[in-house]
């Protein structure tokens, strides 16, 4: 069965939901120490949260700590490395992913339910999901406003959209550049997302839309 590493900053908050979502996906998945190694892992997640208090920019601090050295490793390797939120923060700043996560446009803290547009699906993460579908998840962030010069330089993933899929500018929660809300690298084994699937992983949470992402990373690593 496939394992997974689910990161711990001091200050991560998500980690305990990342884990269920995961093992609901039907993988495993462990809480991994910011200290130690993932080399025993097929897979890491880097959750959501305020890792160093947001201190200089969200996700600096943690972008900055060796066992980012071991996620690298991971995603030239082609494993799965997803980071959510907070997550994707720390993947911009320590270069993994291109662009960066400025203050919303608004410059405070969301916290809502947003649609988004799953635009590619033909990533370790989407291939469960059915192109130009429409799906809810919340939002919950301050720094979640993607800048990126060149739009061509990654794959766009997830868009902020109305419920029928039109990308418009009410549409967009913070900001970001194409109404962005998630990205992957080249070969789509490295996801980067604002929107937290983990949150939306039960019927009980009000959606489950969310859960296709983790049963797409876990199935990716069994074939
Ligand atoms: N939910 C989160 O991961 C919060 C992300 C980050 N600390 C922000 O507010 O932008």
């Amino acid at each position: 069965m496939p394992k997974f590493a689910v990161i711990v900053f001091p200050g991560t908050n998500c980690d305990f939901e990342t884990v269920e979502a995961i093992r609901k996906a039907g993988g495993k998945a462990e809480r991994v120490w910011y200290q130690e190694s993932i080399k025993d892992y097929d897979g890491v997640v880097l959750p959501g949260g305020f890792s160093y208090a947001d201190y200089l920019r969200a996700g600096a601090i943690a972008a900055r700590q060796r066992i980012m050295e071991e996620v690298r490793e991971f995603a030239e390797e082609g494993r799965p490395v997803l980071g959510i939120c907070n997550g994707f923060q720390v993947l911009t700043e320590s270069g993994i992913l291109p662009g960066a996560l400025r203050p919303n446009k608004i410059p405070r803290f969301i916290c809502r339910w947003v649609h988004l547009k799953v635009v590619d699906t033909n990533t370790a993460f989407t291939q469960f999901y059915e192109p130009g579908e429409v799906i809810r998840m919340p939002i919950a962030h301050a720094e979640g406003n993607y800048y990126i010069d060149d739009p061509s330089r990654v794959r766009v993933v997830f868009q902020y959209s109305d419920e029928k899929g039109e990308i418009t500018e009410e549409a967009n929660p913070n900001g970001s550049v194409l109404n962005i809300a998630g990205v992957s690298n080249d070969r789509g084994n490295v996801l980067g997302m604002m929107p937290h699937p983990e949150r939306a992983s039960d019927r009980f949470l009000g959606s489950e839309d969310g859960l296709k992402v983790f049963k797409s990373m876990v199935e990716w690593v069994k074939r």
